[in-house]
This record gives structure tokens, C-alpha cells and sequence, in this order.
């Protein structure tokens, strides 16, 4: 749970505007996530042939290339992209929203196999990191400046890698400053996973 919203909604916000103040093309930035999301996946499926020692040297050089262009957050695109599936973002399990309202959102969920806990079963924690960002996603449509305060899950069974997983959203009831809502996971009619979260509503002037 990392992220701080922003005052802007997404909508407002030209991410064009963002990849050229940053001087990057808008869809080479999507594909750039995209293949850092399939190399992940792959170095968690990596067995001992793969090449390590290779790849390390890459991967420094890749490191390299970045290092001179660090911004601070207010300039940086990752998880800025909201016309991008994936928010541009390699964080979280994939959400593909379908539909995102002020009271509700869903959406396709996927699980690489960099998200894999063990015997088929997604890491326990990638769960509701999956849960905070869909969660996010509706309290940010309300144009809220808000952080969750807490989000209880519970696994109803196991999460499966590698499949289109349903996933929903919504705002249970609204008191002052506090959001609660509910969100489920499920695969097929199976439900994986439930999760009640409270978001509290910054104060004036809150960092
Ligand atoms: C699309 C993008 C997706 C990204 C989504 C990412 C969202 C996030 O993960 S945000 C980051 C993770 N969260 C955090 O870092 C939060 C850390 N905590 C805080 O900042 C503060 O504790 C915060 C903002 C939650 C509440 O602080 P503050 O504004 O001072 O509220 P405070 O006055 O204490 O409480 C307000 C109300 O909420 C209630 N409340 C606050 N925290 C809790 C809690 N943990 N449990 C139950 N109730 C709580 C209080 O009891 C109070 O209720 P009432 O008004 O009825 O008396």
C-alpha cells in the first residue's frame, strides 16, 4: 500500500502531456511495462540453464541507462498511466478495469508468475495488493485525496496463476471522511478472496 492520491482525478490529467514532459514516446512507455511484466514472469519460471551471468550484465547496462533520468515523483509517469490497462505500473497483479464508477469498479485480474506463492497458489500478499489498487481506483473516480486506512482480507481458496480472475469493487457506505467498501476475487463462480477496506478521506492540508 504504497501510493499517495493525488488531488487531480485521472481524468484531468493529460498522460501524453506526462510521457513528453518526461521525453518519452506514449506508447513506447506501455510497451516497456508490458515487457518488463513478461521478463519478470519469466525470471520467476527461470530453471538452471538460464544464463545469469549474462543477463546480470544486461540488466546492469539497463539499470545504467536509467540512472540519468531519476525525477522526482511529482514528474514521474509509472502508475500515472491511467488510459493504460495496467496504470503503466508492474507493482501489482494486472487489473484490466471494464468498468469504474464513483460507487463501484471491475474488472479482469491476472496473476503472472512473478506473483506465485507456491503450488499454483498466488503469493498471500499479492492479494490484497490486488485489492488495494481496484479499491484505489473507485475512491480515486470520486476525485478524493484519501489513503486506506485498513484492508482485511480473507482467502476463501486458492488464487490461481495465469488466468482471467474476476475482480469487483464498491463503496459499501460513506461517514464523514470514511469509505468503506468490499471487494471480491473470484475465478469462474469460485470466489478466491474477500476484503473490507476503510479509506479515510485526507484532511486539509494532510501530506
Ligand atoms: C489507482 C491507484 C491505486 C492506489 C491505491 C493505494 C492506496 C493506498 O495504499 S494509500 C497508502 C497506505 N495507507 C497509508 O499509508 C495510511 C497511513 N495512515 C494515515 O495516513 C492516517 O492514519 C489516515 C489518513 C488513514 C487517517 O488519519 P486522519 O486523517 O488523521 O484521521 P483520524 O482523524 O485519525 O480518523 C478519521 C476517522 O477514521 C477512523 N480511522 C482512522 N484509521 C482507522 C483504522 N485504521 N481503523 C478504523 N478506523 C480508523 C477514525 O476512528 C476516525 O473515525 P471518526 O471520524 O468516526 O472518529
Amino acid at each position: 500500500m504504497l501510493a499517495l492520491f493525488r488531488v487531480d482525478p485521472p481524468a484531468t490529467r493529460s498522460r501524453e502531456a506526462k510521457c513528453q514532459h518526461a521525453g518519452m514516446s506514449v506508447d513506447g512507455y506501455r510497451a516497456m511495462t508490458s515487457a518488463l511484466r513478461d521478463f519478470l514472469d519469466l525470471v520467476a519460471t527461470a530453471g538452471p540453464g538460464a544464463d545469469v551471468d549474462a543477463l546480470t550484465t544486461d540488466l546492469r547496462r539497463w539499470t545504467d541507462r536509467l540512472a540519468p533520468h531519476r525525477v522526482d515523483e511529482s514528474r514521474r509517469v509509472f502508475g500515472e498511466r491511467f488510459d493504460l490497462p495496467d496504470r503503466g505500473q508492474t507493482m501489482t497483479p494486472l487489473f484490466v478495469p471494464r468498468l469504474v464508477t464513483t460507487v463501484r469498479a471491475e474488472g479482469v485480474a491476472r496473476f503472472g508468475e512473478y506473483f506465485l506463492g507456491s503450488n499454483g497458489a498466488a503469493h498471500g500478499g499479492a492479494v490484497p495488493l490486488l485489492f488495494d489498487e481496484v479499491l484505489g481506483h473507485v475512491v480515486l473516480a470520486r476525485g478524493l485525496r484519501a489513503r486506506t486506512a485498513y484492508l482485511h482480507t480473507e482467502y476463501r481458496a486458492i488464487t490461481p496463476i495465469g488466468r482471467d480472475l474476476t475482480v469487483r469493487a464498491r463503496v459499501d457506505r460513506v461517514s464523514g471522511r470514511k469509505l468503506f467498501l468490499t471487494a471480491e476475487l473470484s475465478d469462474g463462480d469460485a470466489v478466491c478472496a474477500e476484503s473490507e477496506a476503510l479509506f479515510v478521506e485526507l484532511r486539509d492540508g494532510a501530506p
